[in-house]
C-alpha cells in the first residue's frame, strides 16, 4: 500500500546522492522508513517496553536517546508500572522533536514524559533506571563512543538497564557481505527496488558507522557496564542488553 507516509526518498534516480539527513522529510516517513528497512523493529521496540515493566524503579528517570518519533519513550510508558518516575526523550533533529511532542501528545499515559532538542552528548543523565540508546550510537563519532557509554553508566543507579540496538558490521568479510545481502533481500522484499536500496546506502556511508560485536562489547565493559548480552539478533542488526 502506498500512501503519503510511504518512503519513497531515493525512489527516483539522484543526481548526486546527499549525506543522510533525519530533517523533514525524513521525519514525514520515518515509522515505514525504519520498520521497512530494521528487520525485527517492532520486536525491539516491544520488548523495550517490557524490559521497563522489570527495570524502571520509583522515583528514577528513564532516557530515550536518539528518541526520534519516540517509538521506545512510548512503549516505555505503557510498560512502566513504578510510580513517580519521569522519562527525558532526546533527539537533536529539530524536525523530530516537533513532530514527537505532537505524536507523545496524542497518547495517554500515567508516566511524564520531556522531550528535549539537543544533542545527547551534553546532556547529563542522573539517576536513571533505564536508558535506551536504539539505532543512536552508530551516528556518534567513534572517537567519541565510549564517552558517552561512560557518562550513561556513571548516570544508571547500581542494577539499571542500557538498551542498546545498533547496525553491526563483522570484520569477516564473507559473512559481513552474506548479512548484508539478506537485509537488503529482506529491504526488497518490504518493497524497496535495487535502486533505492543503493542510494539510500551511499547516503548513510559517511554517517553511520557501524562497529562490530565485539567492539561493542568491549566498548560497553570500559565503559562500567557488569552484565552484558546480545539479546536479539537478526542479519547484522543486533540489540544488547547492559547492567550496571
Ligand atoms: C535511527 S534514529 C533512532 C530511532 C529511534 N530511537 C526509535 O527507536 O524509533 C536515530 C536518531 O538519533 C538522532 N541523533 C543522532 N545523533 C544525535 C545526537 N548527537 N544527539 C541527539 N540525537 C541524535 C537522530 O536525529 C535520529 O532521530
Ligand atoms: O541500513 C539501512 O538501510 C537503514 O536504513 C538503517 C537505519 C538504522 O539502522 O538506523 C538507518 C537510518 C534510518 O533511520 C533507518 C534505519
Amino acid at each position: 500500500m502506498q500512501n503519503s507516509e510511504t518512503d519513497l526518498i531515493y525512489s527516483n534516480p539522484h543526481k548526486q546522492v546527499k549525506d543522510f539527513a533525519f530533517d523533514a522529510q525524513v521525519v514525514e516517513v520515518f515509522p515505514d522508513m525504519i520498520s521497512r528497512s530494521v528487520p525485527g523493529y517492532n520486536t525491539i521496540i516491544d520488548t523495550i517496553g517490557r524490559l521497563s515493566q522489570q527495570f524502571v524503579k520509583e522515583n528514577s528517570n528513564i532516557y530515550d536517546l536518539g528518541c526520534s518519533l519516540g517509538a521506545a519513550t512510548l512503549a516505555m510508558r505503557k510498560g512502566i508500572s513504578a510510580n513517580n518516575c519521569q522519562i527525558i526523550g532526546v533527539d537533536n533533529s529539530t524536525d523530530m522533536v516537533k513532530r514527537c511532542k505532537l505524536h507523545i501528545e496524542a497518547f495517554k499515559g500515567n508516566t511524564p514524559v520531556e522531550i528535549i532538542e539537543g544533542n545527547i552528548q551534553d546532556i547529563e543523565i542522573t539517576n536513571a533506571s533505564m536508558v535506551v540508546l536504539n539505532f543512536t550510537l552508530q551516528f556518534i563519532e567513534r572517537s567519541q563512543r565510549e564517552a558517552l557509554l561512560t557518562k550513561i553508566a556513571n548516570g544508571l543507579n547500581p542494577g539499571g538497564l542500557l538498551v542498546l540496538s545498533e547496525k553491526v558490521s563483522h570484520g569477516d568479510s564473507k559473512t559481513d557481505e552474506l548479512l548484508i545481502d539478506l537485509h537488503h533481500k529482506f529491504k526488497r522484499d518490504n518493497g524497496y527496488s535495487e535502486l533505492e536500496v543503493a542510494q539510500k546506502r551511499s547516503a548513510l556511508e559517511k554517517v553511520m558507522l557501524t562497529d562490530t560485536t565485539e567492539q561493542h562489547i568491549n566498548r560497553l565493559k570500559n565503559a562500567g557496564f557488569n552484565h552484558i548480552s546480545p539479546w536479539f539478533q537478526c542479519y547484522n542488526f543486533i540489540s544488547f542488553v547492559a547492567i550496571k
